[in-house]
């Protein structure tokens, strides 16, 4: 069988795939053009795709009779791709739950911290050459240590970041979820979101993509207290960009740590230009050994299907 990787992978992975496909690498970092997609449909039986890769309904139509069987997707997140009409198409998708849970609620906590302790902007004024020395008034920041979050999500990432919040900063945790959650510490669930951003120090979103499109939009944000940040580690559709700019702009909330943008990879001047907010690049996962996880999982959830098993990660 063919396999289409579509975007350079760790060595160790290119490898594991070999040993069950005719692999062909795109030795290309960036998103694939619509007409690569639908050639990717056409030529190779089992693809690799990642975020980015726009597999829309329209991509679907297009190939009405597709040798792809499978799209094994990189990562969790498959808002990128239509699955109804994959499914539709004849077409299954699987994903990476778990391999990424870890490492992007670390980054959450990166966020966190960077922004309720100033972190990026301090880092500014050193290299700036413009830093005078300690004084007990320099940049003060918000003390996480007892706080509240709230958390948008609570499925895989939100837990290991509520986890993380009880266990290492002794926060109380709240969230905002479809269903309530059984955890071994205190975690309240709360009907309402606008309630839930209204009680909170730190807002956490890590609900998937797609349906959720601006389920933080001016009225979440305007909920929020004046000392409170929010923290995006899940995709930037989720909060409404313009609405976050004008709370931002209007002092309406402290500070906001990003991971992930609306239109990525195009980040707002109005963000960049604001020193409390922390603009990360999709670092999420970015570990070799995380990469190098979601990418044998990807090829696991493919070989499965060539050596017709059930599929370990079915979406
Ligand atoms: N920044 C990064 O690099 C990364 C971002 N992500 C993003 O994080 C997302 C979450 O990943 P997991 O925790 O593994 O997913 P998950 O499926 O375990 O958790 C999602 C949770 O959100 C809840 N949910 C879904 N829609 C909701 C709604 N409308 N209202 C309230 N709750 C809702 C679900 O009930 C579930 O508990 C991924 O879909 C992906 O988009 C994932 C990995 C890395
Ligand atoms: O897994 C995902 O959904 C990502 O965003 C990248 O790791």
């Amino acid at each position: 069988m063919k396999l289409l990787i579509t975007r350079p992978l760790p060595a160790l992975v290119v490898d594991a795939a070999r040993k069950t496909f005719d692999v062909t690498v795109r030795e290309d970092t960036s998103v694939p053009t619509g007409d690569e997609l639908r050639s990717s449909l056409l030529d190779y039986d089992v693809v690799l795709p990642t975020l980015g890769d726009l597999y829309s309904a329209q991509v679907f139509a297009d190939v009405p009779k597709p040798r792809a069987k499978m799209l094994a997707n990189f990562g969790v997140g498959f808002n990128h791709i239509d699955v109804e009409a994959a499914k539709a198409a004849g077409i299954e998708v699987t994903n990476t739950p778990g391999a990424v849970t870890d490492a992007t609620a670390d980054i959450a906590m990166t966020l966190m911290l960077m922004s309720a302790r100033r972190a990026g902007e301090g880092e500014r004024l050193v290299r700036s050459g413009a830093w005078q020395g300690w004084h007990p008034t320099q940049m003060l920041g918000l003390h996480l240590s007892s706080k509240h979050v709230g958390i948008i999500g609570m499925g895989r990432i939100g837990q290991a970041i509520a986890r993380r919040c009880h266990f290492g900063f002794g926060m109380r945790v709240s969230y905002f979820n479809r269903s309530a959650k059984q955890m071994d510490f205190p975690a309240e669930q709360v009907a309402s979101l606008t309630a839930l951003a209204g009680q909170v120090d730190v807002l956490v979103v890590a609900v998937p993509g797609g349906s959720t499109m601006h389920l933080v939009n001016a009225d979440v944000l305007k909920a929020m207290q004046a000392h409170a940040h929010l923290i995006n580690i899940a995709r930037g559709e989720v909060v409404e960009e313009s609405a976050l700019i004008t709370a931002l702009q209007a002092g309406e909330i402290a500070g906001a740590g990003l991971d992930v943008y609306e239109f990525e990879p195009k980040v707002p001047d109005a963000l960049k230009a604001m020193e409390n907010v922390t603009l990360l690049p999709h670092l999420g996962t970015a570990t070799l050994e995380v990469r190098t996880s979601m990418g044998l999982m990807a090829v696991e959830n493919a070989a499965a299907f060539a050596h017709g098993k059930a599929l370990p990660n079915p979406v």
